[in-house]
This record gives structure tokens, C-alpha cells and sequence, in this order.
């Protein structure tokens, strides 16, 4: 399968009042395209570093990031990305419609054409009659569809997540899962996903990346093997739960050095 992501013996080390904090050490990483994975890890451990490396929002100190076969810097110009992170970023004084467009207005897209894709976009996210809403009078988890709509104006190869679904109850979180994998089996984009969840990853992945307490390293891939599409049932199978407790115990297994001693 030919990579979407590949990254080479990436490092990032930031350098704050004098003091040097090692974020993300050797990291080598392939993702396949149309892959679904999450990076999953203690806090602290450079899950968004390693996402903004990805998109090219910080540049890694060594190492190489391919995505597509060229340049991080590359893909960004062309487009490639569509980012959502924890808080949906929406722009109060405008309406759901023209958050939406503000990508492709920005870009010079006709005031048609744009209306038009961001109608197509809205009813990707199940947020037809709301175009007219303020962000304001919806729910936290319709804001972060209508976000998700916006990063997907440019029919992006890449969707970087960071903990998007953080900020939402428990229903609303399992409902906008089960969105992503309909939005995401139905675009082919490829996913980059941080949680915290083990749950979340196990359920929404076709691979889980587990990192090592920071400097960040990779320290276990683990291939979800469970069919799609998963839904509701899929959460209370033994497969699941099988799944579920092999990245649960990988991630115990990179916290015990550091709660060894506690
Ligand atoms: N812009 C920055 N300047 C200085 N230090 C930073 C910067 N961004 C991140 N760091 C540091 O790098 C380390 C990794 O941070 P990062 O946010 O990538 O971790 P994370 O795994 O996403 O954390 P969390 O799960 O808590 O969100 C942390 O020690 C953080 O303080």
C-alpha cells in the first residue's frame, strides 16, 4: 500500500528560557493512505508535536516528513491537510454557512461555488438546517461537525484530528465516533487521530500508535483488526474488549518505568 505519511528518525527539542525540553526523540512512522490511526500516549508525551510535525506547523529538527511523496511544506501548499483540533474555533459573528466557506473564501473561491460545496459539506455532517445558526445556538458537538466540515472544504488527503472529540459528554462523543467512521469510510481520507481514550482509539482505528512517555517515541503499533463498520454492538463484543485490552496493557506498559518508583 503506498504511504500517505512517512516520517524518518523525526526529533523535536524546544528550547524555553534556557532550557531544552526533548518533545519527540527518533521517530519513524509510516501510515498507509486511507489509513485511520491514533496516536495514543501519556500526557505530555509529544502526541500534538508529532501531529504539528506532521501538517507542518513546526519543523523537526532532524529527520525527514513525507506526505503524498513530497515536502510537509509541499502538501500544505497544495492543500493536502484539514486540521480540527479539541475546540471547534468557530467564528461567532458568522453564520454556520460562511464558517464553513471561510477556507474557500479565503482562497478566492467564487461566492457560488462556495455556498455550494459548504452545502455538501453541511449535509456530510448532518447539518442541514442549520446553515443560518450561529456557532452559539448549537451544541458543542454540532460546532465540532460544523468544524469538521470546514477542514474538509478542500477534499483533504489528510485529516489531522488533535483530541477533537475531548470536550464532549460520553453520548455525544460515541455518537460523533460513529460520524467519523461514516465521514471518513466515505471521503477515504487518511486519519491522523490524538486521544487519550484507549476506548476511543481501539474503536475507531485501523492501527493504534503508542508512545513512550516524552521525549516521545514510538513504543508499540497495534493493528485493530475488528471489522467495519463498527457500531454500537461493536463496543460490547469480545473482540472489541480483546482489542481494547491489548492497547490498554501496551500503554501500562510504557507508564511503568515512570510510576514504578511513585
Ligand atoms: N511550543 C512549545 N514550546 C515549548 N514547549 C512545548 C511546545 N509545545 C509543546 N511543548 C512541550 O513538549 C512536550 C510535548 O507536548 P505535546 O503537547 O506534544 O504533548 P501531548 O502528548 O500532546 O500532551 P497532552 O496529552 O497533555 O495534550 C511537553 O513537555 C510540552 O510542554
Amino acid at each position: 500500500m503506498v504511504s500517505a505519511i512517512s516520517i524518518q528518525n523525526a526529533s523535536k527539542t524546544f528550547h524555553v528560557s534556557g532550557k531544552s525540553i526533548p518533545a519527540l526523540d527518533d521517530i519513524t512512522l509510516d501510515i498507509p493512505e486511507g489509513a485511520f490511526v491514533s496516536l495514543l500516549g501519556p500526557s505530555g508525551c509529544g502526541k500534538s508535536t508529532l501531529l504539528r510535525v506532521i501538517g507542518d506547523l513546526i519543523d523537526p529538527d532532524g529527520g525527514t516528513v513525507s506526505i503524498l511523496g513530497k515536502n510537509a511544506r509541499a502538501a500544505r501548499q497544495d492543500r493536502d491537510y484539514g486540521m480540527v483540533f479539541q475546540q471547534p474555533g468557530l467564528m461567532d459573528w458568522r453564520t454556520i454557512q460562511k464558517n464553513v466557506e471561510l477556507p474557500l473564501q479565503v482562497a478566492g473561491v467564487k461566492a457560488a461555488e462556495r455556498a455550494a460545496r459548504a452545502q455538501e459539506l453541511l449535509k456530510l455532517v448532518r447539518l442541514e438546517g442549520f446553515e443560518n445558526h450561529r456557532p452559539g445556538q448549537l451544541s458543542g458537538g454540532m460546532q465540532q461537525r460544523a468544524a469538521i466540515a470546514r477542514a474538509l472544504s478542500f477534499e483533504p488527503k489528510i485529516l489531522l484530528m488533535d483530541e477533537p472529540l475531548g470536550a464532549l459528554d460520553e453520548m455525544n462523543r460515541e455518537y460523533l465516533q460513529r460520524e467519523l467512521l461514516r465521514i471518513w469510510q466515505s471521503t477515504g481520507t487518511t486519519i491522523v487521530f490524538v486521544t487519550h481514550s484507549v476506548s476511543e482509539a481501539t474503536f475507531l482505528s485501523t492501527e493504534v500508535v503508542v508512545m513512550s512517555p516524552r521525549p516521545g517515541r514510538v513504543a508499540e503499533r497495534i493493528p485493530i483488526d475488528l471489522p467495519y463498520p463498527r457500531v454500537d454492538e461493536t463496543r460490547t463484543s469480545e473482540e472489541f474488549y480483546h482489542a481494547e485490552t491489548r492497547v490498554r496493557e501496551a500503554l501500562h506498559s510504557v507508564l511503568e518505568p515512570t510510576t514504578a518508583g511513585v
